[in-house]
């Protein structure tokens, strides 16, 4: 039998379809008409200053709250209506880590498989998580990080299609950040598709195909990482060392300006550089005109 993913839109899959997304706590709008397209196969990273919504709009989309109106459709399924078979193809790593206490990372992992129909090799898992040496150590007894990756594991180990990952990162040192993105970008490769929240910015740059930026319950720009908030295209700023000192021009047309100035300075312009806005810089910039 073939296994549909998801709604087709022209030749592209979309693992996730929402429109007009609303949520109200009481008279509190969350989340307050967002619409949404994350393709199959596709890193997605959700980003938004806290409080934005991104949490109500991941848990919407995860089938563990309720939206209030719209509509919402996630491997072809409203999560809200969803059953089993469902729940089974789809992998959840929260921000808050569980508590297993006595249990060794490596036991946890092999009770969670059996939850799944076809789940992954718990010996496998762990090694892909970069927990093999503390696989037999008590659960409480890992670090902040460990556990985190321990979450992830618990999330990888029903082989979803779509894997939500909700802060994944937080409390890690940068060397198990470029790890995790290693592991990530490796799931991304082998099918899965996957949405992230993340308060990284480089984060977000260094893995996700498209960001969406959410704040006050709106979705205000989806784009590609090199392209959002018109990056790229806008002003670059050219810095080079003058005669009196360090010297700086905002400029539209950089190489003009480098052109003249190798010129001025016979060959190499001393202390060049050329850069633009950094993804950090346009984001600021758009949640500051979004409040
Ligand atoms: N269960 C709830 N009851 C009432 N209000 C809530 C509830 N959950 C969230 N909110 C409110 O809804 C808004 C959106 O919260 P949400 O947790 O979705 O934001 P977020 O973007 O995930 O923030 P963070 O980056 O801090 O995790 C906030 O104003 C929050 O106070």
């Amino acid at each position: 039998m073939k296994v549909v993913t998801g709604s087709i839109v022209g030749a592209v899959t979309d693992a996730i379809t929402v429109r007009g997304l609303h949520k109200a706590y009481g008279k509190h709008v969350a989340v307050g008409g967002v619409d949404l397209d994350v393709r199959a196969g596709e890193i997605f990273a959700l980003l938004g200053p806290n409080g934005a919504g991104k949490t109500t709009t991941v848990e919407i989309l995860e089938g563990f709250r309720k939206r209030t109106s719209g509509e919402v459709t996630v491997l072809g399924t409203d999560p809200q209506a969803a059953g089993a078979d469902w729940r089974a193809r789809v992998g959840v790593v929260l921000q808050s880590t569980g508590e297993f206490d006595d249990l060794t990372a490596r036991e946890v992992l092999q009770h969670f498989a059996t939850y799944y129909p076809s789940a992954a090799d718990p010996d496998e898992i762990i090694a892909r998580v970069g927990l093999a040496e503390h696989q037999d150590r008590r659960t409480r007894r890992l670090s902040g990080g460990q556990k985190r990756r321990l979450d992830v594991a618990l999330g990888i180990i029903g082989r979803p299609e779509l894997l939500f990952l909700d802060e994944p990162t937080t409390g890690f040192d940068p060397e198990a950040r470029r790890e995790f993105w290693g592991l990530i970008r490796e799931l991304a490769a082998t099918g899965t598709t996957i949405l992230l929240t993340t308060h990284y910015l480089e984060e977000a740059e260094a893995l996700a195909d498209r960001v969406g930026v959410l704040t006050g319950g709106r979705l205000i720009a989806v784009d590609t990482p090199d392209r959002l908030g018109g990056r790229g295209e806008g002003e670059a700023t050219v810095g080079w060392l003058g005669p009196d000192g360090p010297a700086t021009e905002s400029t539209a047309a950089p190489t003009v300006l480098v052109a003249r100035l190798a010129e001025q300075f016979g060959g190499e312009i001393p202390g060049l550089t050329v850069t633009r806005p950094s993804l950090e810089d346009v984001y600021l910039r758009m949640i500051g005109a979004g409040e």
